[in-house]
């Protein structure tokens, strides 16, 4: 199943930033093994924002919150989940 999922990160102001450093390496690291894995297809970021725009492709709900749960930045992240299906419209659908 695709997902199309928004994540807003909000680092508490006074955050040590050692903790910081190492909470946002863990972040990076994290996310592209689970991009290497194939089920983390793109992430960008949005312009002018905090926050990255990704799509996952995962067996289904409980498998794409284990992903989410399991993100360092989690306990700081708002995260809006949009599951996707096909648009009749989708030229890429033709054959
Ligand atoms: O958008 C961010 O900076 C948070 C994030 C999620 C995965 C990643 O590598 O960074």
């Amino acid at each position: 199943m695709l997902y199309a999922v928004k994540m807003d990160v909000n680092l508490p102001v006074g955050m040590d930033p050692e903790e910081k450093s190492d909470a946002l390496a863990r972040e990076k690291a994290y996310s592209q093994e689970v991009q290497r894995g194939g089920e983390w297809v793109r992430i960008w970021r949005c312009a002018g924002q905090y926050s990255n725009l990704s799509i996952f492709d995962v067996s289904g709900h409980d498998r794409l919150h284990e992903i989410l749960w399991n993100l360092p930045l989690f306990p700081y992240m708002d995260i809006e989940i949009t599951p996707l299906t096909a648009h009749p419209s989708d030229i890429a659908l033709e054959s």
